[in-house]
């Protein structure tokens, strides 16, 4: 029985969670929600994990989650998808198709949750949003923020990792190292650094609690 499979979007992320950790699988499937689910439906069809975690560098929600902190998620939302409409976005749910995906395991949240704060990180906890296109505007943030009042973070994989381990009938959880703010586009405000350096602590939290007998 392997451990976890931890799934990336790049490899500069990868390598980060890898720094400080040996024994870590670590996949990277590429951007966005499609190449996450296939690359980690892929593997977890043919070798058995006890858990699926979509980490990486994340979009924090003001005040929220700041730079530098790391969100364990709660909820996965899949938050662009949907139809569009004169009256406003219409979320998959109210159009009454939406797959089933389970929702992060709270078990693991919690106890990952823990062990990232004596680790000594800043640990948000909230829903992520998966989106496919990176919010760059007030506009949309405020958007987002009113559908989701609890959001703490964004990126692009969470939810196909989470449809993958549905699948798989695994549990899941996703972790964001926040890089930057949610809000106007604003390249030179990214801290991806030192996102970076939040990953390869989580890498090393991760491994030691993947050991047999810690979990
Ligand atoms: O625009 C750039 O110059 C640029 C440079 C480095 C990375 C990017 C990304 O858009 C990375 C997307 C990648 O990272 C995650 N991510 C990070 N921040 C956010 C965000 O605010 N909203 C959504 N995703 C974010 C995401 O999961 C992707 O894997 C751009």
């Amino acid at each position: 029985m392997y451990e976890f499979l931890l799934a990336t979007a790049v490899a500069a992320e990868r390598d980060a969670l890898q720094r400080h950790a040996d024994g870590l699988t670590v996949i990277v499937t590429g951007a966005g929600p499609a190449a996450a689910a296939t690359g980690a439906a892929w593997v977890l069809a043919s070798e058995p994990y006890k858990l699926a975690v979509s980490v990486g560098i994340g979009g924090g929600f003001a005040p929220r989650a700041p730079l530098g902190s790391v969100v364990v998620s709660t909820r996965v939302v899949a938050a662009d998808l949907g139809a569009d409409s004169p009256e406003g976005f219409l979320p998959i749910e109210e159009l009454g198709f939406a797959p089933h995906v389970e929702q992060p395991d709270e078990p693991w949240a919690e106890r990952i949750g823990t062990a990232l704060g004596e680790a000594g990180l800043h640990v948000v906890t909230g829903a992520v949003l998966t989106v496919a296109t990176v919010t760059g505007t007030a506009e949309r943030t405020a958007e987002l923020l009113a559908r989701h009042p609890d959001a703490a973070a964004e990126g692009m994989e969470g939810y196909g990792v989470a449809t993958a381990a549905t699948m798989a009938e695994l549990p899941f959880v996703e972790i964001r190292a926040i890089s930057n703010v949610v809000g106007p586009r604003d390249r030179e405000s990214w801290r991806i650094g030192e996102a970076m350096d939040v990953l390869a602590t989580v890498g090393e939290t991760l491994a030691a609690l993947q050991a047999p007998g810690v979990a």
